[in-house]
């Protein structure tokens, strides 16, 4: 479906991308992970288009700079660094929604669904909504169209827990027909959303692992932890999660999105000397 055949590109005299050959098929879940400055961005760049560079590049036999509307019509991305766009919301979902037609109203379910209600901002403009809605409206767009390939860039940072879940939902019915690409600076955020980790250092892939599909994206684990004595540092980190007390605060019982596993296991972590018993069980959805 993707292809990469022996792609390099250089900036001034920095060889950003340095040979990168990848196959990438139907229903693969890619992370692409690597330390700022890898040339995530860059190989994204060149998938959608905006590059020249040197090597092939190709979305199902297409050049993406040759065929630019059709490919991009087949891709749903969610950039880096949302735009700086004054255009207001309501006009932005139906500019959006015209460029590759689909209905609006697939686009506004979708933020209704990630909690945002797009109704009570529709003349609001787009660069004055807060990091999180900016976030959850570009997921919107990305999502509420027939993409057969979804690129994603940090598409979780910025949302709150309840959120994440019902990205993951959103994800996990389109896990069928489309192809997922990732990009993070952490596997831990994105590691139970892929079914595939592509690791870039300076230009160069320096891993390509099948990872196990274990974790079902919408499952939901029961979580319980007690702990040894109380600290409010535990309290606040746990703070937004769905996750509450008891009244001496040292049973603490809540759930968990399965894809949340090893980001909730990374906080726990942190405070191993305090916790006494822990469990995390799948329950039913
Ligand atoms: N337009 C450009 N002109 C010159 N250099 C560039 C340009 N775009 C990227 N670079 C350089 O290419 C290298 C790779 O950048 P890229 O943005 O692809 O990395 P990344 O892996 O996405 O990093 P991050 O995780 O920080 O987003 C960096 O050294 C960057 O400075």
């Amino acid at each position: 479906m993707i292809q990469f055949n022996n792609v390099a590109k250089t900036f001034r005299r920095a060889r950003v991308l340095d040979g990168i050959s990848l196959n990438i098929g139907l229903g693969e879940r890619v992370a692409l992970i690597g330390s700022n400055g890898a040339g995530k961005t860059t190989l994204i760049r060149c998938l959608l288009g905006e590059y020249t560079h040197d090597g092939a590049v190709a979305i199902n036999g297409l050049d993406p700079r040759s065929n630019r509307t059709e490919v991009l019509g087949s891709i749903g991305f969610v950039p880096q660094l949302p735009p700086p766009l004054k255009m207001p919301v309501g006009q932005l979902i139906d500019f959006s929604a015209s460029l590759c037609g689909t209905d609006p109203q697939r686009i506004h379910a979708i933020a209704k669904r990630l909690g945002l209600d797009v109704e009570n901002i529709l003349t609001r403009q787009f660069v004055r909504l807060s990091g999180g809605m900016k976030q959850k409206l570009l997921i919107s767009i990305a999502l509420g169209r027939d993409a057969k390939v979804l690129v994603m860039d940090e598409p979780a940072a910025n949302l709150d827990p309840e959120a994440r879940k019902i990205f993951f939902d959103l994800l996990a019915e389109r896990l069928d027909d489309a192809t997922m690409i990732i990009s993070s600076h952490r596997l831990d955020e994105v590691s139970a959303l892929v079914n595939r980790v592509i690791e870039m250092d300076m230009g160069k892939v320096v891993l390509d692992d099948q990872v196990a599909d274990a974790v079902s994206m919408t499952a939901t684990l029961a979580c319980r932890v007690v702990l040894k004595r109380f600290e409010p540092a535990f309290a606040k980190a746990l703070d937004g999660w769905n996750i509450s007390c008891s009244d001496d605060s040292l049973t603490w019982t809540g759930s968990i999105a399965g894809p949340d596993r090893l980001r909730f296991l990374g906080i726990i972590s942190r405070y191993t000397a305090l916790v006494g018993d822990l469990s995390l069980a799948e329950a039913d959805n």
